[in-house]
């Protein structure tokens, strides 16, 4: 976990106080672009580092429905082209909430063409995570449960800010709803289909 740390913080991140934030001067533009600036997903791109910051921004609770998914693989695609670009630091612009997760209502009395293009986008929302070529690293500043979990789990490493108030795990159970075979398969208990 030191290592961890030390190596986020090389990287600009610092854990204080129950927050976990990144130094990000704004000089040297030239250094450093951004793109999706005033949409759901946040990315500032450090050439110097070769690092990128990717800030969730879908207040109050960074509900993942499909625009911000599909928001999502669409940054993914664009840092993954980018050759200057080697490491990933996934986080919530938010105070509080890394995210809450998938957006129930997109599940909630939709068509079945709705539903399913939904899921696609949560599949590929994991598959741009988990196959990566990037170095993948989660700042989980805040509450994260359900697919907040998920996006955790499909990083290299994971860093929580040190608050007891904030949760994190797999808690879709509790809403009805069934973990999909490809993750299971995968991720959660690879050791059964190996
Ligand atoms: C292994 C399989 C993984 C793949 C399957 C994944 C499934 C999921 O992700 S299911 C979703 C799991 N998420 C949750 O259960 C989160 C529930 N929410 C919370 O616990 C809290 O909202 C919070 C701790 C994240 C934040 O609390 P707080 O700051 O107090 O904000 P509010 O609770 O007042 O929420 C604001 C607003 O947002 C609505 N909302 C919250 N979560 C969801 C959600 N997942 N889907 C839809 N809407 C959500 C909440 O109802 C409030 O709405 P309004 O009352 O209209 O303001």
């Amino acid at each position: 976990m030191a290592a961890l740390l030390k190596q986020s913080a090389r990287l600009g991140l610092s854990g204080r106080h129950g927050q976990v934030f990144c130094r990000l001067p704004w000089a040297l533009s030239f250094q450093r672009y951004m793109f999706n600036a005033n949409k759901k997903i946040l990315v500032e791109m450090d050439k110097s580092t070769g690092v990128a910051l990717m800030k969730m921004a879908n207040p109050p609770v960074n509900l993942l429905n499909l625009e911000t998914l599909t928001e999502f693989a669409i940054s993914m695609e664009k840092l993954e082209l980018d050759k200057d670009c080697k490491g990933l630091i996934l986080t919530s612009s938010l105070s509080k909430v890394f995210t809450a997760g998938l957006d129930i209502m997109e599940m909630c009395g939709k068509s079945p063409e709705h539903v399913t293009e939904f899921w696609r986008a949560v599949q590929e929302m994991w598959l741009k995570l988990y196959g990566s070529n990037l170095v993948t690293i989660a700042a989980i500043n805040g509450f994260s449960p359900g697919a907040g979990c998920l996006m955790a789990l499909a990083c290299d490493y994971r860093i929580m800010a040190d608050n007891v108030k904030y949760s994190i795990g797999l808690n879709e159970t509790q809403l009805g709803i069934v973990a999909p075979f490809w993750l299971v398969t995968r991720e959660l208990r690879p050791s059964l289909f190996s």
